[in-house]
Parts: structure tokens; C-alpha cells; sequence
């Protein structure tokens, strides 16, 4: 029998994630039944998402929600063998029995100098929201301008670069000087921290003068609204996620934008990147060739461990990381 180490929510957060929060519980698995698989976790994945959706699709005590990379280690599976990598959306777990159903190969014929972890990032739900963000919501064409929030992070480093493969001019912006200096690694054409600025509207006039195509939001708020007024005619919002307002207690208030959704005929649409689940395969091959042809790059950043995934989860939510976050067992 296998005892798995699984995070569970211990209470529910008020405002930011402290580590008290999290419980570390301890599993006897059962053996594997037929077309059941036992996995041991490789990396594990911590995303913003967590901390709105563990309000309402979480109780306390749940092992928290999550996406993982795993190798088979026992199998009763014909599709799975053993040694085989997979991932799985089994949450913070150390080791998991499920049946085959649930898990979901690693895009085939995964280059071997391409580390698995990949598959939670660039090649994987990050990588794929940046691509239907841009190219099913926004409609992103070659030579517009595109503007990316959190642009530093696992989605919004996808972005960017994205933007850049289809020959647009890309602004970016981050909060912290090393992130700014990775941006323009990446090839942003402009990026400021939006911490250090003495005007966010001024930053955003001088990066972009004739105003923003597209703009990929992944941090709502005031920014938001600084951004509307800058929007050319017809432009496009890809309202990817808010994570300024994650850990807000109370709700942040800010003047009323959809008057200039309104009025400039802005498209502003929310989007989950599960409602293009149907072209992930073709699309992670499409990011997996971008990636092995040297026209995308991914920055993670790894913390070693399992028990320090509580600590790595309070990391990317605090902005701690360049790129994207994953937890190496
Ligand atoms: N709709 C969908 O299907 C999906 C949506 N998302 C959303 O995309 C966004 C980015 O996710 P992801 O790239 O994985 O996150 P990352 O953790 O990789 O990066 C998030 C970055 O956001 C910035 N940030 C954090 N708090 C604030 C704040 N209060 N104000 C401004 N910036 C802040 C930090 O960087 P810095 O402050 O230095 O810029 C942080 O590093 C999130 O909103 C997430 O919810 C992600 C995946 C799928
Ligand atoms: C406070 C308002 C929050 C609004 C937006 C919240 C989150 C956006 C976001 O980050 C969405 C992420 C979606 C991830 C998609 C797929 C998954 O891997 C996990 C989904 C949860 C699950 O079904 O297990």
C-alpha cells in the first residue's frame, strides 16, 4: 500500500493565502482495480485560479484543487504503462489511484531535451490560454498593438511572445525591474512596472501613442480602467483573469468602464481557455513546435519539494516568480 502526502484547504482564505491555511494530511491508497492507474506527482502546478476558485468549488478539509504531471508507477491500464508520464488533474497530491479516464497523456513524442514540466506551462493550460486569448477572442492580426498585463508570468510571457511570432507591436508591463529586463529578452517591443510609474496612464500613452488593438487582461482593476480610454476603435479585450482583486477583502471600487466598451464598440469577452478544449491537441503541437524551434521560450520557476507547496502557492500569488510556478517532487 502506498500512503500519499496530499495539501488540504485547512480554511477557506480571508484575503491573502498564510500558510496556516493549508493542512498536510497523509493517504493509505487502495491497489489499482482494473483500468486504474497509481501515479507518483513529477511536478505540480500552482495557478491563480486556485485562490478564486477554492471559494466555490472547494469545502475545507478538500485536498486542494490542481494539475499535475505524473508517472505511472503501478498499472492495470493498457493505455498507461508503467513509466509512462501523464497529467492529471487529481490536485496537490503526492501519489493518486484513478482510473485511465481521468488522466490525460503528455502530447505525444515529447522531445527529450523539453522538461515534462512544460506540460503545466508553455505546452500546456497557460500556453493554451494565451493562444485562444489572442487568436479566438481577440482575433489578433499582424502589425496591431498589443498590450499584456502580468506580462511576465505564465500566460502573459506566452502572450507577448505570441504576439511578437504573428508580427504585432507588444507592450507589457510587470512589477519588478528584473521582469522588465526578461520582457525585453523575450522581444517585447516596450515594457514599465507598473509599481514604479508615476502615471499609468502616461506609461501607457508613451509605450503605445496611437493607442492598443488588443489588450489581454490578466489583472482587472484600476488598470483596467487605464487602459480603456487608450483602446483605438474596434479594438479587442481578451478578459483573461483579474488577479488584482484575488485576494481582495473587500471589493475594489473604480469608475464605471463599459462606458468605453460602449461607446468605441469595444469587444470585452471573458473566456475560460477549457471552451477550445477540442483543439488542444493540435494546439500544444502548434506551441511545442514554436517552443523546439527556438521562437518561444519558457522561464519557470521550479521550488523543490513537496512540502513546500503551500509556500510556492503564496510565492506566485505574491508576484514572486518570472514565468511560470511549479513544485519538482
Ligand atoms: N481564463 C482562463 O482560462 C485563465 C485565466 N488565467 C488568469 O491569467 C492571469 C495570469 O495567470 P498566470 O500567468 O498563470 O499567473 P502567474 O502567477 O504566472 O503571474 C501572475 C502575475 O500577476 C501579477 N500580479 C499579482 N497580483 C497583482 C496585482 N495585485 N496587480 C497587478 N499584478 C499582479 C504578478 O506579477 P507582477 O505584479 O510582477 O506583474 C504575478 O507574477 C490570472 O489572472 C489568472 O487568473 C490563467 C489561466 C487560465
Ligand atoms: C474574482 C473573479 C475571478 C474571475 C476569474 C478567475 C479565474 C480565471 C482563471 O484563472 C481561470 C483559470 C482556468 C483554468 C482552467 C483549467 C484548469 O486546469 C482548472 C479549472 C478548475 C477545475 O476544473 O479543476
Amino acid at each position: 500500500m502506498v500512503v500519499s502526502l496530499a495539501w488540504t484547504l485547512r480554511q477557506h482564505f480571508q484575503g491573502f493565502p498564510k500558510p496556516s491555511d493549508f493542512q498536510l494530511k497523509k493517504e493509505t491508497l487502495p491497489e489499482p482495480e482494473d483500468g486504474e492507474v497509481l501515479l507518483e506527482a513529477v511536478f505540480l502546478s500552482v495557478d491563480p485560479y486556485m485562490r478564486p476558485y477554492s471559494r466555490n468549488m472547494m469545502k475545507e478539509g478538500d485536498v486542494m484543487i490542481g494539475e499535475q504531471v505524473a508517472k505511472v508507477i503501478k498499472s492495470r491500464h493498457p493505455s498507461f504503462p508503467v513509466g509512462c508520464h501523464v497529467t492529471s488533474k487529481c490536485g496537490w497530491r503526492s501519489h493518486w489511484v484513478c482510473a485511465g479516464a481521468e488522466l490525460i497523456p503528455v502530447l505525444p513524442d515529447w522531445p527529450q531535451d523539453v522538461s515534462l514540466s512544460l506540460a503545466l506551462g508553455a505546452i500546456g493550460m497557460p500556453g493554451l490560454t494565451a493562444l485562444y486569448g489572442l487568436e479566438e477572442v481577440c482575433g489578433i492580426k499582424e502589425g496591431e498593438t498589443l498590450l499584456v498585463n502580468a506580462a511576465a508570468g505564465a500566460v502573459g510571457s506566452i502572450v507577448g511572445q505570441i504576439g511578437k511570432i504573428k508580427g504585432c507591436t507588444v507592450v507589457g508591463c510587470a512589477g519588478t525591474d528584473a521582469k522588465l529586463a526578461y520582457l525585453k529578452e523575450l522581444g517585447f517591443d516596450r515594457a514599465f512596472n507598473y509599481k514604479t510609474v508615476t502615471s499609468l496612464e502616461d506609461a501607457l500613452k508613451e509605450a503605445a501613442p496611437n493607442g492598443y488593438d488588443c489588450y489581454f487582461e490578466n489583472v482587472g482593476g484600476h488598470f483596467s480602467s487605464a487602459v480603456m480610454p487608450q483602446m483605438r476603435e474596434f479594438g479587442r479585450i481578451a478578459v483573461c483573469g483579474s488577479i488584482s482583486m484575488y485576494n481582495d477583502t473587500t471589493p475594489q471600487t473604480g469608475p464605471y468602464v463599459h462606458s468605453h466598451m460602449v461607446f468605441k464598440q469595444l469587444k470585452m469577452e471573458g473566456f475560460l481557455c477549457g471552451r477550445w478544449k477540442h483543439k488542444n491537441q493540435e494546439s500544444l503541437r502548434r506551441l511545442m513546435s514554436w517552443l523546439t524551434e527556438g521562437k518561444l521560450k519558457s522561464c519557470e520557476h521550479v521550488t523543490s519539494g513537496f512540502d513546500n507547496m503551500p509556500a510556492a502557492f503564496i510565492g506566485m500569488l505574491k508576484g514572486d516568480n518570472i514565468g511560470k510556478a511549479v513544485v519538482k517532487v
